[in-house]
């Protein structure tokens, strides 16, 4: 038999419902395992487990199958991450009928603006999935994987459950990760969108230029989909942003004039599409943006805050655009509330002004602190950290960040993971200088309380990093903790708010 012939008989079977692991510890007999090279070990390692467990297939890289064959039909396939996508497609039916695909990918912004498409499209009429860092919803189903991106399998899995639930469009974030591990092999999308590409996840890319050519595969002819997304959305206010419309083309979204943006991509016949949006306004209440795409106009009055958040917005609209919405539709975006631990105000008895905000990068938190120096409050309290064993880089950029906009730094942990808390901090503090005077406070509750002691009424708190995030992961323990509810409870139940009280143990930066 070919290999053609071969590969063609085993997808029939797995249309058939035969199962694929991609752990060899799950392997049951008969099912087939693609073996996939990792990050710390290669899958063909343990073709020889997955046999001994009774596998009927074995699919691997070119020359990784050995003579290990025995008792399974051995398939050297060129790539055994597409053909993971094949195999999921066709055991889940998402190759024959499947929601039409939204991807959305960039360092900051994608759960923002998925967020904003689910309201969006379903003011529309659209029932809308959601797949990405707060986990997959959709009406009439759930799925938590812990992952922004699933794992191919379960994410063709989720698709199949919203396909059957009566989900027409799908929003997903696509990381960096997912695509450099093709977790979307398989899937072919309607629209691929863009917001920015700064600096995050060095560990995983080594360098920027890797990192980009990750996120540049969204926007790229595949095996699946050997045109490319259908339509390309793509933030032309970043310089990778300006790259890929040069390549491909696409509605080029912009808060700056778009007259400057050529017409054209230099590298392909593709037209750029430009939709211009200009900040009218921005204060307490809101945000007020017009914008102008091929002739039409039109406003939009926000309750998000912030230029990052107006171009969010953009990208929304530019996306709606794309999927035949018309632009009399973008009103709907003006009941969006915002997306928890978003730049989600923490509502408190005391009337205090608290944030809570998931900015885990420098750009993420350079948007989000000057977002809040422009809405005009008497101090800027900043409590932040990083993660632990992840970019290691990104720590002292993250604080010159807060000193360059923050009156009062808190620096503190945030999930540690495996590194010592103490390590990451002085990392961080290695970026702290200027004018921001510096609490350093390992513990993240009373770092809060600290914060929480030294505010003043006209003040305004942001607790950066973790969001919506519910735990907080020292070592291999996971700890209940929700910023916003350990705001509250410390506010309910402790000294609560204590005016005036004078900074003790605030020494400015070195
Ligand atoms: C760095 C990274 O992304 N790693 C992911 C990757 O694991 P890996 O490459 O390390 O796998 P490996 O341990 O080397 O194993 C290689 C292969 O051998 C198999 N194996 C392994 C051991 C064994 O006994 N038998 C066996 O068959 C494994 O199942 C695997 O297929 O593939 C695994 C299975 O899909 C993922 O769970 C894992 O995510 C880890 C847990 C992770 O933390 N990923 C984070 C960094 C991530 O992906 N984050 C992004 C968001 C980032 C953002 O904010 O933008 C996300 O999309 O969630
Ligand atoms: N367009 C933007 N540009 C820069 N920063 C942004 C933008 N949108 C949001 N942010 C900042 O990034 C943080 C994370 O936003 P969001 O969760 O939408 O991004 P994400 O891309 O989904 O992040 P992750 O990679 O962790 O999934 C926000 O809390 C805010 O501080
Ligand atoms: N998706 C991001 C989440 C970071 C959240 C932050 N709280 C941290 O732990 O670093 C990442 O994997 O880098
Ligand atoms: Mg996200």
């Amino acid at each position: 038999m070919s290999f053609n012939e071969a590969w063609h008989a085993l997808k029939t079977e797995v249309r058939n419902g035969r199962m694929v692991r991609t752990h060899s510890g799950q392997v049951q007999p008969g099912d087939v395992f693609v073996a996939l090279a990792g990050t710390r070990v290669s899958g063909s390692t343990y073709i020889a487990e997955a046999i001994a467990r009774n596998a009927g297939y074995v699919v691997t890289g070119p020359g990784q199958g050995g003579d290990s064959s025995d008792g399974a039909l051995l398939l050297e396939h060129p790539d055994p991450r597409e053909a993971l996508g094949e195999l999921a497609a066709a055991h889940f039916g998402t190759d024959a009928s499947c929601p039409l695909l939204v991807g959305v990918t960039g360092t900051n912004g994608k759960t923002t603006i998925i967020h904003l498409l689910e309201h969006l499209l379903r003011s529309a009429g659209m029932r809308v999935g959601l797949i990405g860092t707060i986990g997959a919803t959709w009406p009439g189903g759930s799925f938590t994987s812990g992952m922004t991106t699933p794992d191919c399998w379960t994410l063709h899995q989720i698709l199949a459950r919203m396909r059957d639930d009566g989900v027409t469009h799908a929003c997903m974030e696509v990381s960096s990760h997912a695509l450099q591990q093709k977790r979307t092999a398989g899937l072919r999308f309607e629209v691929a969108a863009l917001t920015n590409i700064t600096q995050d996840h060095l560990d995983y890319h080594q360098d920027m230029e890797s990192y980009y050519q990750a996120k540049a595969r969204l926007f790229a002819p595949n095996a699946t989909q050997p045109e490319g997304p259908k339509h390309r959305v793509i933030n032309a206010d970043d310089p990778y942003g300006q790259r890929l419309l040069n390549q491909w083309g696409g509605v080029a979204y912009t808060l700056h004039d778009g007259g400057r943006l050529p017409k054209r991509g230099q590298d392909s016949s593709a037209a750029i599409r430009i939709l211009h949006g200009e900040m009218k306004s921005c204060d307490r209440s809101g945000l007020e943006l017009r914008m102008d795409f091929e002739g039409q106009s039109w406003v939009l009055d926000s309750s998000l805050v912030g230029r990052h958040n107006a171009s969010n917005l953009l990208a929304a609209q530019g996306v709606g655009l794309c999927l035949g919405l018309e632009s009399s539709r973008m009103t709907a975006l003006e009941d969006f509330s915002g997306v928890p631990g978003r730049l989600e105000r923490v509502t408190n008895p005391l009337g205090l002004n608290i944030f809570v905000d998931y900015a885990h990068t420098p750009d993420a938190l350079e948007n989000v602190l000057n977002a809040l120096r422009e809405l005009r409050f008497e101090r800027l309290i900043v409590v932040f950290g990083c993660g632990g064993n992840r970019d290691r880089a990104k720590r002292p950029l993250m604080g010159q960040a807060v000193c360059r906009f923050a009156d009062i730094a808190v620096l503190t942990s945030d999930n540690p993971r495996h590194e010592d808390p103490e390590t990451i901090l002085n990392d961080v503090q290695a970026g702290l200088g200027g004018g921001a005077a510096v609490i350093r406070e390992v513990d993240r509750k009373r770092a809060i309380e600290r914060a929480l002691e030294v505010m003043r009424p006209d003040d305004v708190l942001l607790v950066a990093g973790k969001g919506h995030e519910a735990t907080q992961q020292i070592g291999e323990e996971y700890f209940p903790f929700h910023d916003p509810t350990v705001i509250r409870r410390i506010l309910g139940e402790g000294p609560g708010h204590a005016s005036g009280r004078v900074l003790q143990a605030v020494r400015p930066c070195a």
